[in-house]
């Protein structure tokens, strides 16, 4: 089954086209690597995908997706727990174990760091129990421990049925299909 499907996208941003007659497809299990250099539109396709940038031209249908960018969509006042928890997702407890979050579910989210609010996204979208998720720049802040909790998580979301847009300046563990934008 097709979780994401695009024909002929192009965008615009700031007046400049960044890719144009682009064609993605992802099906279950499926795994996606936007590559290319800084500033191409892997940014851009990523929330192009999620449904926060309209395309110029072509069309898009995807399933239910979550997104985890720079955003960290947590409230920083409450405690790490309480906040992934105001998301409902389904998959909370298996999320905040899979990141190593449990330790800091009593931790408010401003005194979080770098790799750990970087945890906390991710654990957001696995926690929502979305099909499709869109990640930008997971690596990134993240530790080695991190990245193998991350690299866990997708192999256990591909066997399970999900599929993964990861835009990426750095390779990713595991069976991934390139595109290269910029070229
Ligand atoms: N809000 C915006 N308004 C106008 N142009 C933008 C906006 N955000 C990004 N751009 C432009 O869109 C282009 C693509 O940016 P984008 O962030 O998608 O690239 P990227 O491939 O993710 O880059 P990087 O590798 O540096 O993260 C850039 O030229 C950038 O200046």
């Amino acid at each position: 089954m097709t979780l994401l499907e695009g024909r002929g996208l192009a965008l615009i941003r700031g007046g400049r086209l960044l890719f144009e007659g682009l064609d993605l497809s992802l099906h279950r299990g499926g795994a996606l690597h936007l590559a290319g250099p800084n500033g191409c539109g892997k940014t851009s396709l990523i929330r192009l995908v999620a449904g926060l940038l309209k395309p110029a031209a072509g069309k898009l249908e995807r399933s239910e997706a979550a997104l985890a960018d720079e955003g960290l969509a947590l409230d920083l006042d409450l405690k790490l727990g309480k906040a992934l928890a105001f998301w409902n997702g389904p998959k909370l407890a298996d999320a905040m174990t899979a990141f190593g979050l449990d330790p800091l579910a009593d931790v408010p989210v401003r005194l979080l760091s770098t790799g750990q609010a970087k945890r906390a996204r991710l654990a957001r979208v696995m926690a929502s129990g979305s099909p499709l998720w869109l990640l930008d720049e997971p690596v990134n802040g993240l530790d080695g421990d991190g990245v193998r909790r991350l690299s866990a998580a997708i192999a256990a979301h591909q066997l399970a049925g999900g599929a993964v847009v990861a835009a990426s300046h750095v390779a990713l563990e595991g069976d991934w299909q390139r595109l290269e934008l910029g070229r």
